[in-house]
């Protein structure tokens, strides 16, 4: 185990779920102070189907493969980017100009089309050219929907507020599953582009199942880089704006970045799946009372949920 492993705390879900009151205890413990100091969690036990993972990964390998034309299709105007395909070196982290090393594909919450969020979500779309993808890219969003609200309530426990607190935030969330694929530098390069410069992800949290290659870094609070290495069957969890702004900073964003590989041996092609958890549209981040106090007031004033998202999108580049 490399040292980055040792350092980033490690819990196993499935104690939080079926443990004895000890074990859930100890969860929401080391699991709450992990994101509050450290930013990022390993999380183990935490039920989702290795072969989904890999079924989804070579799904993602297919339709990546596919020629440029054909991805360009499925690109979507409107909703921010967040459905569909968007192309190599169009979202850029805030503040920087040169775009990420990247391509990518979001898929969203399915809803019923009377259900009020379906048109501003806006609807999913899936590639024809992969018969699977749908299916597999779809189960794993809710495998891991469900494993982030079982998270989600572990850390309400860990504030000492009503279990449903964070979860019932992302009830109907505006959640996206993320699937990135870097090519290798000797294929495609913008010049002073990194993978993923260094950002704060939107959402409240994060869950990555393992890259295919190494280059995950976080920032920890003491300001060192660390690289993130996750072995199979672990998803790490990292914290985003959204829930600094719930608590008041009290757990700050994680800033993490992707970093290019090092050498010419190491310039392999990289897939990875964020899963960001948003909350539903009209969601009023403001700061939790329990986390107010006289000298720390609200940090900052309230705002919807979609308020947020929108003003995060244009920075990135992602709306126009
Ligand atoms: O590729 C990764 O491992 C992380 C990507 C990331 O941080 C993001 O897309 O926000
Ligand atoms: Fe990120």
């Amino acid at each position: 185990m490399s040292p980055t492993q040792r350092r980033i705390p490690v819990v196993n879900l499935s104690h939080y779920r079926t443990g004895t009151p000890q074990e859930r205890a100890r969860f929401v413990q080391v699991f709450g102070d992990g994101i509050k100091e450290f930013g990022f969690v390993t999380v183990e036990g935490h039920g989702i189907d290795d072969g989904l993972i890999r079924r989804t990964y070579t799904d993602v390998e297919r339709f990546f493969a596919l020629p440029e034309a054909t991805k360009a299709q499925y690109a979507q105007a409107g909703h921010g980017g967040q459905r569909g395909y968007i192309g190599y070196g169009q979202e850029h982290a805030k503040n920087r100009q040169v775009g990420d090393l990247k391509e990518f594909w979001h898929v969203g919450r399915e809803l019923p089309p009377d259900h009020k969020y379906h048109a501003l979500y806006g609807p999913n779309v899936w590639p024809t050219e992969v018969s699977t993808f749908r299916e597999h890219t779809l189960s794993l969003f809710n495998a891991l929907d469900g494993a982030a609200g079982v998270m989600l309530q572990a850390l309400a426990e860990y504030f000492g507020v009503a279990r449903d607190t964070f979860s019932g935030m992302a009830t109907d969330g505006n959640s996206v599953l993320r699937l990135i694929h870097y090519p290798p530098l000797k294929e495609r390069f913008i010049p002073g582009g990194v993978r993923a410069a260094e950002h704060e992800d939107i959402n409240l949290i994060t869950l990555l199942c393992e890259g295919t290659a190494s280059g995950l870094e976080l920032l920890t609070r003491d300001g060192e880089w660390l690289p993130v290495d996750t072995l199979r069957g672990q998803i790490v969890v990292d914290s985003g704006d959204m829930l600094s702004r719930v608590t008041n900073e009290i757990i700050p964003a994680t800033t993490h970045r992707v970093v290019n590989p090092r050498s010419k041996e190491e310039d392999t092609v990289r897939y990875s799946m964020p899963f960001f958890v948003h909350p539903y549209a009209d969601c009023v981040l403001q700061a939790l009372p329990c986390t107010q106090t006289a000298d720390t007031p609200a940090r900052h004033a309230p705002i919807t949920a979609d308020a947020f998202l929108k003003q995060r999108l244009r920075e990135n580049g992602l709306l126009k």
